[in-house]
């Protein structure tokens, strides 16, 4: 998977390069490349942003530099157009599904803007070219976008092939679609099998995986009824069964 993403702080990304991501990129399973916005703007001070049309606090980014930038990148692809992926407060949630769609795009373009967001013509722009998606990471806001695209690739970039070891498997995820999905995860332990005065759940010691199996459900029913009781609304009926805790 190519990710291209457009920022006027590249640097923000310097996490893409550690850990779980980092490898991927070493392995060649993920190509990102980063882009300076101001690479775009032409004016002695490289402006990417002026005041709102309308009136109104803050400043908006302007088209120009997005387009040129855009353009640019998208010149670069042989088959079809990257799919953009605009962060903001006004877009649809990012889901563990929306995560796992993205997982299977071949190239995607993401746009973290700053100040209060890109002119919103760049969006319509794109939009009849390729698939563009305004996406919010949850209900609060920050400065700018570039923490959103880190949350995303992280999310993404963990669903590709070879990516997790074959140890770890982001079928049972929280949130993956199935038996569990809508549920969160129980709780979890290691040795040592006392520490400080607290032991470890029996169940899990008993070598039993049906009842460890069930236990764990349990937990997580438990904890998705006391965390995210909305959740349990939206669980499949199907996806209980009569063992399952009344709660
Ligand atoms: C666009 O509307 C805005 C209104 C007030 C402030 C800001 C700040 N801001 C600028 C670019 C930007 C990109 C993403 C986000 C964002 C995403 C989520 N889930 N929270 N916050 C916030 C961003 C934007």
């Amino acid at each position: 998977m190519r990710v291209d993403i457009i920022s006027i702080f590249p640097e923000y990304f310097a996490p893409l390069g550690v850990s779980l991501i980092g490898k991927a990129r070493e392995r060649g399973i993920l190509d990102v490349r980063l882009h300076q916005l101001r690479d775009w703007a032409h004016d002695v001070h490289r402006t990417v942003d002026d005041t709102p049309y309308g009136g109104g606090p803050g400043m908006v980014m302007k088209p120009d530099p997005w387009g040129e930038a855009i353009d640019a990148v998208l010149a670069t692809g042989q088959d079809a157009p990257a799919r953009i992926i605009v962060p903001t407060p006004s877009g649809v949630p990012f889901t563990q599904r929306l995560a796992m769609e993205y997982a299977a795009e071949p190239w995607l373009l993401f746009t973290p803007a700053r100040y209060e967001g890109i002119d919103s013509r760049v969006m319509a722009e794109y939009g009849t070219r390729t698939r563009v998606d305004e996406v919010s990471v949850g209900d609060y806001v920050l400065a700018g976008g570039e923490a959103a695209v880190l949350v995303m690739i992280e999310a993404v970039g963990r669903l590709l092939p070879g990516v997790l070891g074959n140890a770890c498997s982001a079928v049972d995820d929280s949130f993956a679609p199935g038996a569990m999905e809508n549920l969160l995860e129980g709780p979890v332990y290691t040795k040592p099998p006392e520490w400080r005065g607290h032991g470890v759940p029996e169940v899990l010691l008993s070598g039993h995986h049906g009842r460890i199996a069930r236990w764990r459900r349990d937990e997580a029913l438990r904890r998705t009824a006391r965390n995210r009781p909305e959740l349990l609304a939206a669980l499949d009926p199907r996806g209980l069964d009569k063992h399952d805790l009344k709660l």
